[in-house]
């Protein structure tokens, strides 16, 4: 069911009125990136996103979005029947721009879940979250003409001035456990990495430890991984921040459900 994927207020009555969340898929894999890759961990997959980086691995949740509303009982009840899991890692598509994921949050919290949202830090939400995976999104993400996904270009402006809120970036840093997680396509990135976590460390009364940056290569398969993990592994060790693989593509190739 397609889904109002770009604005940041609710999408829908159904979202306004707090009756659920469109969710893409839900599913049980092991947590593919970031300080905790490895954990076994439930994914809550939201649909619809404020952004359209070019390379978005999750298509159908921002450049296409699709996906199914569901009220957090239903939710929570699917999450429940993976009983190994202790974890639950809500992510997109940006999950929060649903206010309804503070509910979904606190739902979790409340079952004793260790919860991780992934976004890409233009949204803030008071909500309790153990690990703000946050993705801050580099100007090497923006849908240029010559590789969008979808049209010829028509989301580069509007993502390029939304893909940074420092406001809303530092008041995630300051409130909560975080990993800074960027996508790296080549080392013509650092400069802005570097810069960014400059002024967060600014911005913040919180450390940001070297190793609280964690450098992502790009890439959707194992081809493509094989084509950038070489050279981000050696930056990482260039600039003392953490490499962080991509598990899931390594193991499965990235296929829904994993
Ligand atoms: C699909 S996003 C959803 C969460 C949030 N919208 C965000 O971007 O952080 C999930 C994670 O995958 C990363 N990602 C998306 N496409 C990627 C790609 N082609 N290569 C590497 N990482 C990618 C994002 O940076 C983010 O850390
Ligand atoms: N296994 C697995 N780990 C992940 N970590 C972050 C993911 C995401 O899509 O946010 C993700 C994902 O899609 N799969
Ligand atoms: S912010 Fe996340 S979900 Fe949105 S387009 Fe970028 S990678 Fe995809
Ligand atoms: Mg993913």
């Amino acid at each position: 069911m397609p889904v109002a994927s770009d604005i940041e207020e609710p999408t829908t009555d159904a979202d306004a009125a707090g009756e659920g969340l469109p969710i893409n898929e839900v599913f049980y894999s092991l947590q593919g990136e970031g300080t905790l890759a490895g954990v076994p961990s439930v994914f809550v997959r939201t649909s619809g996103c404020n952004l359209r980086c070019w390379f978005c691995d999750s298509y159908h949740t921002s450049w296409e979005p699709t996906g199914a509303w569901r009220d957090v009982d239903s939710i929570i009840e699917q999450v429940q029947s993976h009983e190994q899991a202790g974890h639950v890692v809500l992510t997109g598509g940006e999950p929060l721009i649903h206010e309804e994921s503070v509910e979904l949050l606190e739902r979790l919290a409340a079952e004793g879940y260790h919860t991780t949202v992934e976004t890409n830090g233009t949204i803030y939400r008071d909500a309790p979250i153990d690990l703000a995976s946050i993705s801050p999104k580099l100007a090497s993400s923006t849908p240029t003409p010559e590789r969008d996904p979808k049209g010829e270009g028509e989301w580069e402006e509007k993502h390029e001035q939304n893909r940074i809120d420092m406001d809303a970036l530092s008041q995630m840093v300051d409130d909560y456990e975080t990993q800074l997680k960027f996508v790296v396509t080549d080392e013509s990135d650092l400069p802005e990495i570097t810069n960014l976590v400059d002024r967060v460390r600014k911005a913040t009364a919180t450390t940001v430890a070297d190793d609280d940056v964690l450098l992502m290569p790009e890439g959707m398969t194992r081809e493509q991984l094989d084509g950038t993990r070489s050279e981000v592994a050696e930056l990482a060790m260039e600039y003392g921040y953490r490499y962080t693989p991509r598990l899931h593509v390594d193991l499965w190739n990235d296929a829904p459900g994993t």
